[in-house]
């Protein structure tokens, strides 16, 4: 056993690995399971538990029919068997893997793998060391192994492994001894070091996925360099259903199908890539215009010491705000119009409103909706933090997140994710930008940070802002309201979401700019009306295809 190996086993464990190596012999050729290594395809790897089967079900015909819904790869995930049973229902299940060319491996027992002559094994941090259990099954098996954490991800990329389990992503109920949930976006950490250690090794996460958050563990946890999952692993979600082979085909179709909210590929969309000043001051018009001609709906989940501002700032430019708490019309809110957006500004939150934001953006990402999320105060509380770690952790997918910054180091920050961006505040603006693009790149979305110069990037193009005006500051609900000509941008333009999160940001504060020298804008009172009327006239101005408003824009591309 390698001495990297033995550190990460436990005692108990490590005798048991060291006996058996000392018994076993180098295999001879003869004992490698099948001549060639099976292709190994884990788009869908089903992992089985038959504690878990609907009543009157067997493992058997539910194994069968998940591979006619498409599962590609099976596992026997039994612990309660004893060796000679574990052997008997190995063998009748590999006779149907066989006639369906899906390769079987056995979870954990490498000498039941043998004795059914199947594909391969995986085994985790408690079984079999990996050289062992390589020498036992033979060049051609196919074997895998368990990762929790970046530490067990190095060691085991370091093994000649055909593939790593990365999990849990998660908290599951089927696996009571599982490691602290890695969420999608500790998968995707531990798939860039996978990628710096062994760039072609494939990957599957596994944790309570299921066809509510499966796209969302896909595109959450691409890495921005390196290779992406090669699957999903499920154990419930498979062997709890009572029609097996619809639930695997509808995993299998979630699969192949891009995220509802995944912007169109770069050839088809209009993002800029070249910071090109007159077009995009040309698309932030179109964008406006957009706004206007649409009437884009905002669904606002908002806090109440705002509600009335945003619904004004909302129907100034053109939109059509509802401001709805209401557990049973956010299905429907986030399907109704054929453009909408919701806010969800965490404002004023409890236990209710919580359950709400998960229903809201769960819906509106499966109408491909965009959605907005506004930390409010985030780091104010431990609940608001933990209210934040779950939206973005557990709830799905939010398009943009806007916030102080404040509330966007808290975002980045170690308080919230297993492991974050550096928050050190007080560096400045370029060490600002590097933790707005961080949480941007780890988010896979866009970040609008507020601030006399805002901060705007979706991890790879950064624009900075420097208009407005210090009463903004001065008007309650000044800053939640932004949140709502973002809804209405995005609503309007999904192809590219930080260009409808530039245009809206301009809008905003150009408008301030503007409504401070209108006659009679003495003070925040004023101002705030004078606000609207410049929201309203800027919307009028881009209507006309009229760009003049934006020859004070202060932006810089980075
Ligand atoms: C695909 C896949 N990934 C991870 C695991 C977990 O295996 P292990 O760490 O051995 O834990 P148990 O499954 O034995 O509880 C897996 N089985 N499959
Ligand atoms: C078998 C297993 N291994 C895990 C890991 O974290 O390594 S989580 C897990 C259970 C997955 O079951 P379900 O899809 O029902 O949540």
């Amino acid at each position: 056993m390698s001495e990297q190996a033995a550190m990460m086993m436990s005692d108990s464990a490590k005798d048991a690995v060291m006996h058996m190596a000392a018994m076993t012999p180098s295999p001879p050729p003869s004992m490698s399971m099948s001549p060639a290594k099976p292709k190994l395809d884990l788009t869908l790897y089903l992992v089985t538990s038959s504690s878990l089967l609907p009543p009157g079900a067997t493992l058997e015909s539910h194994i069968e029919a998940a591979i006619k819904g498409g599962v590609t790869i099976v596992q026997l995930r039994e612990k309660n068997l004893d060796t000679a049973p574990f052997i008997a229902l190995g063998k009748r299940v590999h006779s149907i893997t066989k006639k369906y060319g899906v390769p079987l491996l056995i979870n954990d027992r490498v000498d039941v793998a043998l004795a059914v002559g199947c594909e391969g094994a995986h085994i985790g941090w408690d079984d079999m060391e990996y050289t062992t259990a390589r020498n036992i099954l033979g060049p051609t098996a196919i074997i895998g192994l368990s990762v929790s954490n970046l530490t067990q991800a190095s060691l085991a990329a370091s093994t000649t492994t055909d593939y790593i389990g990365i999990g849990p992503v998660f908290p599951t109920r089927t696996k009571p001894d599982a490691s602290t949930p890695l969420y999608p976006s500790g998968v995707r950490q531990i798939l860039g070091l996978i990628h710096s250690k062994r760039p072609e090794l494939p990957s599957v996460a596994i944790g309570s996925i299921n066809a509510t958050n499966l796209q969302a563990v896909l595109y959450k946890s691409r890495p921005t360099e390196g290779l992406p999952l090669a699957g999903v692993a499920v154990v419930s979600a498979i062997i709890s259903s009572t029609d097996p082979e619809s639930a695997a085909s509808g995993l299998l179709s979630l699969y192949k199908s891009p995220a509802p909210w995944a912007p169109p590929p770069p050839s088809q969309s209009t993002a800029f890539t070249h910071f090109y000043l007159p077009l995009i001051l040309d698309k932030v018009v179109t964008i406006i215009r957009s706004i206007k001609e649409h009437k884009p709906l905002v669904h606002h989940i908002t806090n109440a010491v705002v509600k009335n501002f945003s619904a004004n700032v909302t129907l100034a430019i053109g939109g059509s705000p509802i401001m709805s708490d209401n557990f049973e019309e956010a299905a429907d809110l986030a399907a109704i119009a054929p453009q909408s957006a919701c806010l969800v500004n965490m404002g004023t939150s409890g236990p209710a409103e919580r359950r709400l934001y998960a229903l809201a953006i769960r819906e509106n990402n499966k109408a491909g909706k965009p959605v907005v999320f506004d930390p409010v105060g985030a780091g104010a509380t431990g609940m608001r933090k933990e209210t934040v770690r779950w939206v973005l952790d557990e709830c799905g997918y939010v398009d943009v997140i806007k916030g102080n910054e404040g509330e966007i180091r808290t975002v980045a920050g170690e308080g919230i994710r297993m492991k974050g961006v550096d928050s050190g505040a007080g560096g400045g603006i370029d060490e600002l930008v590097k933790v707005v693009k961080g949480v941007a790149a780890r988010e896979r979305n866009v970040v609008v940070t507020t601030g006399v110069t805002d901060v705007l990037s979706d991890g790879s193009r950064t624009v900075l802002v420097s208009n407005g005006h210090p009463f903004q500051a001065l008007v309650t609900g000044m800053g939640c309201a932004l949140g709502s000509v973002l809804c209405a941008a995005l609503a309007v333009n999904k192809d590219d979401k930080l260009m409808s999160c530039l245009a809206a940001v301009l809008l905003y504060n150009v408008a301030a700019e503007r409504a401070v020298k209108r006659d009679g804008a003495r003070g925040p009172g004023s101002f705030s009306v004078a606000f609207l009327d410049e929201l309203y006239e800027i919307g009028e101005i881009c209507a006309r295809g009229e760009g003049g408003w934006l020859d004070s824009v202060k932006v810089e591309f980075m």
